[in-house]
């Protein structure tokens, strides 16, 4: 577990009364998860995952849950914010802006194969179509600003080689031009760990959720791309595998081709998105916010990824 604020369930029994979803059946606390609180809550109308935001502010909220609203109304598996009897998607428990959206069924592949990234592929693809309609905008909050902030922060924890390598790649992406890319709404954190599959009656899987649209906001889509490849289609030591690695990125071409200006891009998108979470992780790790993260994933992993991008990235495959 890592934040977490405990909700009695006579709370929430009560603030359930403000929703039209039946009464409180039961609570149960979710241990995954590094951001916020979160809970499964069953009641007699059905099944949701409850919410309480930890460090983040009130006024970012309504960009993420409409953003989900608006993915979900387009048929994809992304939980639908559920709105309280004043139509609004976000209340307040526990002293926390909470929500609940509707629970997703499936679970967790950490070991995808090549079927599983060519859906995921799809999927992305999916999502960033539906999300060019989407009307409201809110900068990718790990976005370049974030990037520089938290690497200032971070670089004097770090040992001389790691320090080179940060300069030289904060130099790096300072430098790269990419207005011309493809923007739109991300979701920007699309792990293994936040895509739910589901199996049919026959055996064979789907995706039946996407979940944790909290990192999500406006940004090259390359960039959303290239975030879910570091993750899905990595080797144990982080190169690339180049089967899973064409799969996804076929599948993604097949519903929205990459254009030239992301061809030329793709390379140092890879890279940006290693430096990302290597810098996230090793902020966590460095300058733990006291009292909110339990869970630190390893930072030298994404530090690798970027290491071996640099030295090796093939170019899109397609
Ligand atoms: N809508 C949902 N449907 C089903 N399970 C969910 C849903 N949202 C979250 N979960 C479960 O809760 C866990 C933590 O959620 P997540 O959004 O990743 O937390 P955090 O924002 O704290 O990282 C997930 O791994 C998943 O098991
Ligand atoms: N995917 C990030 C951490 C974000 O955690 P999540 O549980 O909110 O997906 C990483 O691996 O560093």
């Amino acid at each position: 577990m890592s934040v977490f604020t405990p909700v009695p369930e006579s709370a929430l029994a009560h603030w359930l009364k403000d929703y039209a979803i039946g009464r409180l059946v039961e609570l149960k606390g979710i241990s995954a998860g590094v951001q916020n609180s979160n809970f499964f809550v069953t009641t007699t109308l059905g099944r949701y995952v409850l919410t309480l935001f930890e460090g983040m502010s009130r006024a970012e909220l309504p960009y993420y849950l409409h953003l989900m609203a608006h993915l979900a109304r387009h048929g994809l598996p992304v939980p639908g914010p559920i709105a309280n009897l004043h139509n609004e998607y976000l209340g307040t428990l526990q002293e926390r802006p909470a929500a609940l959206v509707v629970r997703l069924s499936g679970a967790s592949e950490m070991a995808p194969g090549v079927e599983h990234c060519a859906r995921v592929g799809a999927m992305l693809a999916g999502l960033h179509l539906a999300g060019q309609s989407y009307g409201r905008r809110q900068p990718n909050p790990r976005g370049p600003e974030w990037r520089l902030a938290t690497a200032q922060a971070v670089r004097d924890f770090l040992p001389t080689d790691e320090r080179t390598l940060l300069d030289a790649e904060i130099a790096f992406q300072s430098a790269q031009a990419l207005a011309n890319l493809p923007a739109g709404a991300i979701h920007a954190d699309l792990f293994r760990d936040n895509v739910l599959w589901d199996t049919d009656a026959d055996g064979s899987v789907h995706i039946g959720g996407v979940i944790d649209f909290y990192f999500a906001g406006h940004d090259a889509l390359l960039f959303d791309v290239a975030v879910t490849v570091n993750d899905w289609c990595s080797l144990p030591d982080g190169g690339l595998d180049g089967t899973r690695c064409t799969a996804l990125l076929a599948a993604y071409h097949a519903e929205r081709p990459f254009t030239a200006a992301e061809r030329a891009a793709w390379p140092g998108q890879l890279r940006a998105a290693a430096l990302r979470f290597w810098l996230s992780r090793a902020a966590d790790f460095h300058l733990p916010r006291a009292g909110e993260m339990v869970l630190v994933k390893d930072p030298n992993e994404y530090r690798d990824i970027l290491r071996l991008r640099i030295a090796d990235t093939p170019p899109l495959p397609l």
